[in-house]
Parts: C-alpha cells; structure tokens; sequence
C-alpha cells in the first residue's frame, strides 16, 4: 500500500500542542493521522499507539467499547513522556465501517458477542490491515517503538513491516458496566492480553450495577 503525506499543522490539546500529519491512500480515499510530540528521529524508541477508528467511542462518548478511553490515556502518556506518537487509523469497526458498526451493534443488543455480531453479517471477527503502518512511520523515522495495546496483532503487523517493538504497554483504562462483556470477549475470543480485572473501572460507575442487556 502506497499512502502519501500531504500535510502537517499543530494541533492543540488538552495534554500538549502535537503535530498533526495527514496522510491519504489514494487507492481507499482514506485519510490517517499521526500525532507526534518531540523529536522522533532520535535512537531512543518511540512511545507510540496505533489507534483504529471508534466514532463512537472517541468522538461521542460511548461507553459501548474502551476506545475513546484508550485514546484519552494514550495522548496523557504521550504528553506525560514529552515524546511519542498516536497513528489515528481510519478503520472503523474493526475495517467494517461504521454503518455495519451499528449493524453489529444491533445485533449485540440482543444478545450476540462482538464476534458474533461481526460473523453473522458475514465479516472475519477483524477485518484490519495495517500496511499503511510502513510508509507513515518511514516519514516520520520511526523505527523502535514502545507500543501502548493489548493487541498481539498489532505487535506482529509492526514486526512485519520492520519497525522494532521494544516493550509493549497495556492500556487498562474505561472498564464500565456497559463495556464490561465486550472487554471479556476481546480477551476470549480476539485474544488480546488483558483481563477485566487488570482494569480500573471508569469513576462514578461501579461494575456491582445490573449491565444493560446492550453490553458487549
Ligand atoms: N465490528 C465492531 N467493531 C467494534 C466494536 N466495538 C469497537 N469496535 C471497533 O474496534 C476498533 C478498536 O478495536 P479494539 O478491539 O477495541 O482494540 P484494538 O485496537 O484491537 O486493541 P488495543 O490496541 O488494545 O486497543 C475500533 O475500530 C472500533 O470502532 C464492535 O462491537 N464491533
Ligand atoms: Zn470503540
């Protein structure tokens, strides 16, 4: 996959000012992001997330899902380290997008997993791929990372397009009672490395409330 940088500006947060990078794949139209902080072509490894899509999640508040959580914490432990990078992947719902997002929501609501869900219209349980990883981390010089996930194919996709992956970082952030099965699922069936109890649950909602039958 060839994807081309087009243009960088400064973007002003509530954790730092980064540099935002705008990247497009002509073949898709799609349009990723990279927010970086401090120098990156230094030797030292780079803190980095690689950070799919979750409109929802990251832009509407959802607590359906861990990604606008994860995203927050992401960007405070950027700011935190004075260095590092976000990639902001344009993969909505695991690369279903967001229409069949809500589809597989709706089936969720009564009663599927999110793999379920994800199978029962006919998709693999993720259907992400991330060759755009090679060209955008190559214009900014990354080349050793510390990568905050939980996900192990996020860990091989790196090592395959020859970026080193020195530590991996958990994100343990946004446990709530309507996220709670979804978490559970990704641990069981999508084989991230994490358990719910590692998890500190967001304030104010405890996991002791009846989840809604809308949970995973
Ligand atoms: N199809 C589908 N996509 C979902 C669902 N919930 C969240 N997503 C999408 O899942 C992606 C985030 O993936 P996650 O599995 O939460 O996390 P991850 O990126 O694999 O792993 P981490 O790096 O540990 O966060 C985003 O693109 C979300 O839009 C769901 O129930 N169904
Ligand atoms: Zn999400």
């Amino acid at each position: 996959m060839t994807v081309h940088f087009v243009a960088s500006a400064q973007l002003p947060t509530p954790w730092a000012t980064f540099q935002m990078h705008g990247f497009e794949d002509p073949a898709t139209g799609k349009e990723h992001l990279a927010l970086t902080l401090g120098d990156l072509q230094q030797a030292e490894p780079v803190l980095m997330r690689v950070h799919s899509e979750c409109l929802t999640g990251d832009a509407l508040f959802s607590m359906r899902c861990d990604c606008g959580y994860q995203l927050q914490e992401a960007l405070r432990q950027i700011a935190q380290a004075g260095r590092g990078v976000l990639l902001y992947l344009r993969q909505e719902g695991r690369g279903i997008g967001l229409l069949n997002k809500i589809r597989a929501y709706h089936l969720q609501d009564a009663g599927a997993d999110t793999v379920e869900a994800n199978e029962h219209l006919g998709f693999g349980a993720d259907m992400r791929e991330y060759s755009m990883l090679q060209p955008m981390l190559a214009h900014l010089g990354v080349k050793e990372v510390r990568l905050l996930t939980n996900n192990p194919r996020k860990l091989d996709a790196l090592s395959r397009y020859g970026v080193q992956v020195v530590e991996r970082l958990p994100l343990t952030t946004g446990l709530n009672p309507h996220n709670h099965n979804y978490l559970s699922t990704k641990a069981s069936k999508l084989g991230h490395m994490m358990s719910t109890a590692d998890f500190t649950p967001v304030q104010g909602f405890s996991l002791a409330t009846p989840a809604p039958k809308t949970a995973d």
